[in-house]
């Protein structure tokens, strides 16, 4: 069986329309994915869009091995390790201690986002512990077509969230009332005898972190665990090379990244307790999730069963519903983005193509085997988009592999809009019936994006013994706990090279105030 990865070689630029213009270029090195031998093959990310049509694709995929055993070297680490220089630098130094001159802000308001007790400990369940990284895993269980016929036309049977208006070009649709700028002042007064803001919130500053090691790199930069020095905690911070992020046209996507984040709060989602900028790089400093992916997991068990399934599809439902009330769609529903923390519970991560929706929205992305009809079909979209990427997640879980696949995007899309799904022999019909319901070519037949919304969803029969305030509280017994060591345990998540850090570029003053409002 061939053993393939999907992601994170990065090409660019398809349009789907007209042109096409493509240049590969490997951005990381990553995990295996198992697909039958006829479906050995690729899928990418699609960054970017709206009016030209012109996306990118990042995440071509790349061929690794899962690792058959752990070795003892790998990944143990410890706080000194590796420390970074973070901000600008000259030349490659990647080494030294942490040491920034930004524009960092103290942000109170942030700080409430962080959950309190996210990194306690695991909780005593009789469970199997399993490393994402080994290779064998137990799992004890507990518990048509679009009808759309032009490129924004009116939907006949549209259901109340899915408005038509004028188009909506990805601009950032939300000002938050972002105070980094007012905070400046706590910043500029150097180093303060107190941690405090005036109200009493945490005064932060980027040189509080000390950075240890890379767990995942992404488009435009890496995240790493890191520890606050202040509150001893470790956390995960994202850096954004501010180049990249231009020269990609995704500011506002990191924008509307940052604004959703600050907004949300949710035991499934990840918390981001600051962010800040320097003249070079974005930062974001969220929770240290230390059980790794749960693509890992689903990669070294094959399949999940429908019970595991069922877990994690309802904590998924759960943080989908609270997204969708707050008019947020997600736009990136999949294994690679789903961590799995300590407790053994979800956290989804990367909000970057997430958007506070005030009407459809045509912006073309997601990943190619998780996309819905009506982005390949430019009809703009919605909420619903999430509901179907919930129906090839349960079905990826479920089976091992996506329902739409081929070796190239074009070849995926061309199947997502055929409709046409393989069901395994001895699937769950249950679990069956609500993918198909979910896998609905036609939004406005799509569970989940009717008129009683999620809740045609969670009261679907697969979910019927599950009390959906036990599953807000976290009282569902997880299938699986990860083995983890201690709160900074990266063995769960793969090694990045360190000596690939780039130099850190100083952007323009011109170019710098694209970011005011970060
Ligand atoms: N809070 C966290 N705790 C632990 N690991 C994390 C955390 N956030 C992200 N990661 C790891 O880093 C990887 C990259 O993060 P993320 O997807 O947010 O970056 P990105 O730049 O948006 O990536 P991409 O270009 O693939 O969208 C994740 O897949 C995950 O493995």
């Amino acid at each position: 069986m061939l053993k393939l990865k999907l992601r994170n070689i990065y090409f660019t630029v398809v349009n789907i329309s007209s042109n096409i213009q493509c240049s590969k270029k490997i951005n990381k090195t990553s995990m295996s994915k198992n697909f039958p031998p006829s479906k050995n093959g690729s899928s990418s990310k699609l960054i970017a869009g709206t009016e030209t049509h012109m996306i990118k694709l990042t995440a071509l995929h790349n061929k690794k091995q899962i690792p058959t055993t752990r070795t003892s070297t790998n990944n143990t680490n410890t706080e000194a390790t590796f420390t970074f220089k973070l901000g600008r630098t000259t030349g490659s130094d990647v080494s030294g201690d942490l040491s920034v001159n930004s524009s960092e802000s103290s942000d109170p308001v942030e700080s409430d986002y962080s959950e309190k007790s996210e990194d306690e400990k695991a909780q005593q369940v009789e469970n199997t512990h399993v490393s994402a990284n080994s290779h064998s895993i137990s799992s004890v269980t507990t518990t048509s077509m679009n009808n759309e016929t032009v490129d924004g036309e009116k939907d006949e049977s549209h259901d109340a969230d899915d408005i038509t208006n004028t188009e909506d070009s990805d601009r950032s649709e939300q000002d938050d009332g972002n105070d980094t700028d007012d905070e400046e002042t706590d910043n500029e007064s150097g180093e303060s005898s107190s941690n405090l803001t005036e109200k009493g919130g945490r005064k932060y500053h980027l040189d509080h972190f000390q950075i240890i090691k890379t767990v995942g790199t992404g488009t435009f930069g890496r995240v790493c665990l890191c520890r606050d020095k202040v509150s001893n905690k470790y956390c995960a911070m994202k850096i954004l090379a501010m180049t990249e992020v231009i020269r990609l046209k995704q500011i506002e996507h990191v924008k509307n990244e940052r604004n959703i984040l600050r907004e949300i709060r949710h035991p499934f989602t990840i918390s981001l307790e600051w962010s800040t900028k320097d003249e070079s790089n974005l930062y974001m400093i969220f929770d240290y999730v230390c059980g790794g992916e749960l693509f890992t997991y689903l990669r070294n068990a094959g399949k999940f069963s429908s019970q595991t399934s069922n877990f994690y599809a309802a904590e998924i439902v759960s943080a989908l519903d609270y997204l969708h009330s707050l008019q947020i769609i997600y736009r990136d529903l999949k294994p690679e983005n789903l961590l799995i923390n300590r407790d053994g519970h979800i956290k989804i991560t990367d909000f970057g193509f997430a958007k506070k929706l005030r009407d459809r929205t045509w912006t073309l992305c997601g990943t190619p085997e998780y996309i819905a009809p009506e982005i390949i079909q430019s009809k703009g979209h919605n909420k619903a988009v999430d509901w179907w990427a919930l129906g090839v997640l349960i079905y990826e879980m479920l089976v091992g592999y996506p329902p739409f696949y081929d070796e190239q995007p074009f070849g995926i899309y061309e199947k997502i809009l055929s409709g046409k799904i393989e069901w395994e022999r001895h699937m769950d019909p249950i679990a069956k019936d609500l993918i198909k319901k979910l896998l609905v070519n036609d939004r406005t037949k799509r569970l989940g994006n009717m008129k009683n919304g999620a809740d045609d969803v969670k009261r679907h029969r697969w979910f019927k013994n599950l009390n959906w305030n036990d599953v807000y509280n976290k009282k569902l017994m997880p299938p699986i706990l990860p083995d983890v060591h201690h709160d900074g345990d990266t063995t769960n998540f793969d090694d990045y090279s360190e000596m690939d850090w780039k130099p850190t570029i100083a952007i323009d003053q011109k170019d710098l105030k694209l970011f005011n409002d970060f």
